[in-house]
């Protein structure tokens, strides 16, 4: 019988996002803190001793071969000459492209799974590196805890956070992440924070985090800017990466929910829980 290994993939929320500056190859230097909640696609594995790397069900908008989990699979291969296959299935559960860093989960989940299923015991380090050629997002989905990073992305600090519940919108509008870190009114210049004071600022003042990228996005989509509007009448609303999908933070399921019983028909979102660690952070060889 075939060996099929079933994982999750995470989303993730961005708690805040600075921009503190521009690197001579004009990507963006950031300060954000990752936090995983329990909304997460499913993925299906099943080896192939053939070498071959597919995707077995279609996704609207992704080809099978710019799918990150098939561009991580055949990473995978290159790197170590592995000569084993794998047919993967993806339940998209992530709405795509809305700052929840679905793709980029997929593909860390795949390293994960791929590194158990083909017996490859490479080091977490060695697959972050890996992850960070398919994307800035995904060394955190590898690194396994919520973090406070830098750089692009790749300089990870584990920063643990309190139990949480999220109420997690989805304004109907894609946005495409370029426009808005190339956009003339961007800002760039936050200060930068070191994670002692980040410490200091969550106990202080733990509500008011904001995300750079906001104000921009914001202003080209209106609709996101509405449903911020709406969300903000129950607590601190802010925007997820480089959007579209916003969250506002509560402390009980139960305060959760009664927020989103009240979403108007014409909106969607849904109530996750902020997790303490990934589902597979145990997964990676010792
Ligand atoms: C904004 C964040 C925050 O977590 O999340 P998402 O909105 O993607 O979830 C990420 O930094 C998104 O990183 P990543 O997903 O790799 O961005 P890409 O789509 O590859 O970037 C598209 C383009 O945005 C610009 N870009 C991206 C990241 C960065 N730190 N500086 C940039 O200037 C570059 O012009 C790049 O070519
Ligand atoms: N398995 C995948 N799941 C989702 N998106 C993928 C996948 N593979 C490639 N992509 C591409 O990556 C883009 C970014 O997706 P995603 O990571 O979900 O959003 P974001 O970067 O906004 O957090 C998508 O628009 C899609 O074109």
């Amino acid at each position: 019988m075939k060996q099929t290994i079933s994982c999750p993939a995470p989303a993730k929320l961005n708690l805040f996002l600075h921009v503190v500056g521009r690197r001579p190859d004009g990507y963006h230097m950031l300060q954000t803190l990752f936090r995983f909640i329990d909304l997460h696609d499913m993925l299906h594995f099943s080896l192939r001793e053939d070498g071959a790397v597919h995707r077995s069900n279609a996704i609207e908008g992704v080809a099978e071969d710019q799918d990150l989990c098939v561009r991580a699979a055949r990473l995978l291969q290159d790197e170590t000459g592995c000569k084993l296959g794998v047919d993967i299935a993806v339940e998209k559960r992530i709405p795509m492209g809305g700052g929840l860093g679905g793709g980029s989960s997929d593909a860390a989940t795949t390293l994960i799974a791929l590194n158990r299923l083909w017996q490859l015991n490479l080091s977490r380090e060695r697959l972050m590196q890996l992850g960070l050629r398919l994307g800035a997002d995904v060394p955190v989905f590898v690194f396994g805890e919520n973090a406070f990073a830098e750089g692009v992305g790749e300089q990870l600090q584990a920063y643990p956070l309190p139990e949480a519940w999220y109420v997690v919108l989805f304004p109907p509008v894609h946005v495409p992440t370029v426009q808005i870190f190339t956009h003339p009114e961007l800002t760039r210049d936050s200060v930068s924070i070191t994670m002692r004071a980040l410490s200091d600022l969550r106990l202080q003042e733990g509500r008011k985090l904001r995300n750079d990228l906001q104000s921009v996005v914001c202003k080209l989509y209106p609709e996101v800017a509405r449903y911020i509007a709406w969300l903000g009448n129950f607590g601190q609303a802010v925007m997820t990466g480089s959007g579209a999908c916003v969250f506002a933070e509560f402390e009980s399921r139960s305060q959760a929910e009664a927020v989103i019983r009240q979403l108007p028909h014409n909106m969607r979102g849904v109530v996750a829980q902020g997790l303490v660690k990934h589902p597979l952070h145990d997964w990676m060889p010792k």
